[in-house]
């Protein structure tokens, strides 16, 4: 193992998980539903406090990971939660349940975020999470623009599609919508990108205008 992969394994290993973020996470992994990893987690759960979030949207529920993490030390935070799969919707609503996030803090809406994220009050959420489909990023991002405040973050976990990203060989979609997404915010002076290699990638992009 090289120095690198070393550094990543222990980054990866390092944070500690509540009861509720293991279960929930062994229970997206028995279902095939790829979470996010514990580092990144730990990150969503510290951006969540520094931009001292009060409403939070994620696009991509899985079964819970991901949100659990971003509520975890941000007690005055709601969420508002989009997943396409009923399925996944309702095993994450027992997760959070079990987490011990009353209902008050879950906005959980079933559905495609294509048709709920414009239906969003505009500039009004402090952190946005995308970690849906891949091949529909570009799209999400133009919406989660729209709705998350100035001085707010978007953020985008498998910003390296599965390690692709960084391989010129690599020309499929998914890969290609990520590429895109990264090209168009680096070019932006509305917005500071920050790309850090935890988990597979994870893209913070601070909204910098009005
Ligand atoms: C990678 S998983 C999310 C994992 C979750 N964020 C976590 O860390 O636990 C992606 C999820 O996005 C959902 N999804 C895919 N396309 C979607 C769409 N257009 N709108 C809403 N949810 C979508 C999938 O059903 C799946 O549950």
């Amino acid at each position: 193992m090289s120095k690198l992969e070393r550094n990543w394994q222990y980054a990866e290993q390092y944070p500690g998980e509540t009861e509720a973020l293991v279960r929930a996470r062994r229970l997206s992994l028995e279902l095939g539903i790829e979470p996010v990893s514990r580092s990144i987690g730990a990150q969503l759960s510290g951006l969540a406090v520094l931009t001292r979030a009060q409403a939070v949207c994620e696009v991509g529920t899985g079964v819970g990971v991901s949100g659990l993490s971003l509520l975890r030390h941000a007690p005055e935070a709601t969420l508002t939660s989009i997943e396409i799969e009923p399925e996944h919707l309702r095993e994450a609503r027992t997760m959070f349940a079990e987490g011990g996030i009353p209902a008050s803090r879950l906005r959980a809406i079933e559905g495609d975020a294509r048709h709920v994220m414009p239906r969003l009050n505009l500039a009004s959420y402090d952190l946005v999470l995308l970690d849906a489909d891949p091949a529909q990023l570009l799209e999400h991002f133009e919406y989660a623009l729209g709705i998350v405040r100035q001085g707010g973050c978007i953020v985008v976990p498998g910003a390296f599609a599965h390690g692709r990203v960084p391989d010129p060989a690599a020309r499929d979609a998914e890969t290609q919508a990520v590429r895109d997404l990264l090209t168009l915010v680096s070019e932006s002076p509305a917005i500071a990108p920050m790309l850090s290699p935890a988990g597979d990638g994870l893209l913070t992009l601070v909204r910098l205008d009005g």
